[in-house]
């Protein structure tokens, strides 16, 4: 077992068939990353048309050969996921345990791959909790902001520490994501990005104190250019829910 790999595998049956049916991948091209010992790839290869896996650990080939040579329709690539460049000329679907220590950069280069339409993934709980949060709780940050404009999101299920061999200091939870249609074009997209950084900067901060600081532009201006907007600038970001980052990333050349 290799922690710097993050290896905690997966050993329930039930839990492992749950995963596989909430990601609906039936006859669809799959993308499973850090295989691990295959406890999930052995049921990913009986209802995909096809599993692409990205293991970093060539020592695994031990466990996955074997597996490799009696489904066709499995492919390892014994390849850092963050290395490779993906390129996807058709729809992928991932499914994937992933290592906890990258969680950010995995789910970013999932965000930034069009081809890819959805993601069913397990992480740490309370990364699934910020993920899903709606706004209004202490768990919603730029994070869920930026995750929920690219994706629906949905949380599966808690996971019990327990369920790992070895057993990790954390609990985890099952999420999907489900790519839908962007509602920016790509230089709102670049604002939106900056605005919602920026908003959720130093979280005692008002709205208005936080944009103004983060955009240096003068605190009046941004006043007026919110009343406009009809969003409460003495709120916190925390308070303020997706459609009103849109809103600001659509009118911000009132004020840049
Ligand atoms: C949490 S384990 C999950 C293993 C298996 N899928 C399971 O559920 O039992 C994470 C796996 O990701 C692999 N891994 C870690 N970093 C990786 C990277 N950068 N690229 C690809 N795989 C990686 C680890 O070697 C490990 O097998």
């Amino acid at each position: 077992m290799k922690k710097k790999f993050g290896q905690n595998f997966l050993t329930d049956t039930n839990l492992l068939k749950k995963i596989i049916d909430s990601a609906n991948i039936k006859d669809k091209d799959v993308i499973e990353i850090g295989p691990g010992q295959g406890a999930l790839t052995k049921f990913l290869v009986l209802d995909a048309s096809s599993v692409t896996a990205y293991e970093v650990d060539s020592d695994l080939k031990l466990y996955l050969n074997k597996l490799e040579s009696e489904f066709p329709n499995l492919k390892v690539n014994y390849q850092d996921i963050l290395k490779v460049n993906l390129d996807l000329e058709k729809e992928y679907h991932v499914v994937a345990n992933i290592p906890y220590n990258i969680t950010s950069p995995i789910i970013f280069k999932i965000l930034d791959e069009a081809m890819i339409k959805s993601a069913t993934l397990m992480v740490q709980k309370e990364v699934c909790d910020r993920i899903t949060a709606s706004p209004n709780n202490k768990e919603y940050n730029a994070l869920s902001v930026i995750i929920q404009y690219y994706m629906n999101v949905e949380k599966i299920m808690n996971v019990n520490k327990k369920m790992f061999r070895p057993i990790p200091k954390v609990d985890s939870a099952v999420f999907k994501m489900t790519r839908k249609e962007r509602e920016l074009d790509l230089e709102e997209e670049t604002i939106f990005l900056r605005l919602v950084k920026g908003s959720f900067h130093q979280k005692r901060k008002t709205l208005l104190n936080n944009i103004s600081f983060s955009q240096e532009i003068e605190k009046e201006k941004v006043s007026l250019w919110l009343n406009k907007l009809n969003i409460d600038g003495n709120l916190r970001a925390e308070n303020i829910k997706k459609d009103d980052f849109i809103k600001m990333a659509k009118n911000f050349k009132i004020i840049a």
